[in-house]
């Protein structure tokens, strides 16, 4: 490993991952682990060039202080406690962002004369050679969605061990206009990957023939999902890992007490244990910027390293109630039309998530001097910091009516559309 690290030690408090990008950002590695981190584990860490203790009220948990141990303060490692009273130290960080960050730049580099050497370049080197070393000439297998995550995982198991890695696409019919061929064009035909695509478009819109509810829907969906993944899995001989895109914030965001309660809803969870696969997961210590930042290095494209968040179950919480092929059909083409339009008015990027919606009911209308009578199109354009709240984009009403004019000139079966106003709350952000 070439990179100096600085380590934070879980005491509970809420902004560990904020200090740790603020540091990763002055170009220093950082990595958190839990507080009971013993002498062993702490001399397994390479670079380690000091410790951040870092408190608040949290460490206190059912009346009892948590503390680190012995190992921290016996390391002979410089330790910086803050918030942690009988610890010396800060007592807190400043307010002050200027004044906070230069508390954390004489620590970091006064104290511990950490170098920056945290760079992009740097962790594909250093992953390519782990991934190496575990993987050694076994074979690896990853669940590509196309999404950034396994996308980037994809691109740098290539770089790292080529042809034995197989990636498996799964189009269950539910992707956005493009999505499937992009997936095939970038790390087929491109990247010269070992591509396994599933076409399993029938087999997914059968089984959700009929069905309205939306969390049933979305179980049917992951399921079935499942079921195809693994079908695949069995077919392959000789495979031994299982790659994931698995990403910090998946790993930290329930750490409150201790970061070691992974959280496994980024896994390809519930296959069967007999498949037995041991896990390679190179992005588990990248932020999300970090993930998109590694993405560019490596070579793909900014749509898919920039592509806005899109649900697990696609386009099909976007055709409201029972999906049909007509409807959804509609959800694509909308939708691309919307995207096409967004990009072109310059709100690619800016608006943080947009999309088109399809309901069940329809509406009368006219074309071409003859009664219609068809679905509406609902546009969505919201824009958040954390998802909890959404506040509605204020979309140029020209750009509403060039949008409009070509949904319903260009896509089956819509005679109008309509606008959410809707912020969060009270309406989320998706239909169902
Ligand atoms: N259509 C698909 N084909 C193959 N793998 C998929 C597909 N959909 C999801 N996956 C796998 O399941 C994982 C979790 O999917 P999820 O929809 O939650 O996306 P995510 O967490 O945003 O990750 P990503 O950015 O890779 O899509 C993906 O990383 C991928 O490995």
């Amino acid at each position: 490993m070439k990179q100096d690290m600085i380590l934070i030690l879980d005491l509970g408090s809420e902004e560990n991952a904020r200090l740790a990008r603020e540091i990763r950002a002055m170009g220093v590695y950082t990595e958190i682990h839990p507080h009971d981190i013993t002498a062993v584990e702490l001399a397994a860490l390479p670079g380690v060039k000091g410790i951040v203790l870092n408190g608040g009220p949290n460490r206190v948990v059912d009346g009892v202080s948590i503390d680190a141990g012995a190992a921290v303060y016996e390391s002979g490692l410089p330790v910086l406690a803050v918030n942690h009273p009988g610890h010396g130290g800060l007592a807190a960080w400043s307010e002050n962002a200027a004044e906070r960050e230069a508390q954390i730049r004489e620590f970091v580099f006064d104290t511990c004369h950490a170098e920056k050497n945290w760079n992009m370049e740097n962790f594909i080197a250093d992953q390519i050679e782990l991934v190496r070393r575990q993987v050694g000439d076994r074979k690896v297998l990853l669940a590509l969605s196309g999404g950034v995550d396994s996308s980037v995982v994809a691109a740098l198991l290539i770089k790292a061990i080529g042809k034995q890695l197989t990636c498996v696409h799964v189009n269950h019919g539910l992707l956005r206009k493009g999505e499937p061929e992009q997936v095939v064009q970038v790390f087929r035909d491109e990247m010269d990957a070992n591509l396994i695509y599933v076409d399993a478009v029938d087999r997914f819109l059968d089984k959700l023939a009929g069905v309205a509810d939306p969390e049933q829907k979305r179980k049917i969906i992951g399921a079935e999902f499942i079921r195809v993944f693994e079908e695949q899995a069995r077919k392959l001989e000789g495979i031994e890992f299982l790659a994931q895109g698995t990403i910090y914030p998946d790993i930290i965001e329930s750490g409150t007490k201790t970061v070691k309660a992974v959280k496994s809803h980024h896994n390809v969870g519930g296959l069967p244990e007999d498949l037995n696969f041991e896990l390679v997961e190179p992005l588990k210590m990248l932020f999300k910027d970090e993930v998109r930042a590694c993405g560019v290095a490596l070579g793909l494209p900014d749509s898919m390293v920039y592509r806005q968040p899109f649900p697990g179950p696609g386009l099909g919480v976007r055709c409201l109630g029972a999906i049909t092929r007509e409807r959804l059909e509609a959800v694509r083409e909308s939708d691309a039309i919307l995207r096409e339009e967004f990009a072109a008015a310059g709100l690619e990027g800016k608006v943080w998530q947009y999309f088109t919606v399809v309901p069940y009911f329809k509406s009368v209308g006219v074309h071409d001097n003859a009664r219609t009578f068809d679905w509406p199109v609902i546009l969505r354009a919201v824009n958040t910091v954390d998802a909890m709240t959404a506040t509605v984009e204020d979309v140029p009403f020209a750009l509403l009516q060039k949008i409009t004019a070509r949904i319903t000139a260009e896509v089956k079966g819509v005679n109008r559309v309509l606008y959410d106003l809707t912020p969060k709350p009270t309406g989320t952000i998706e239909w169902e």
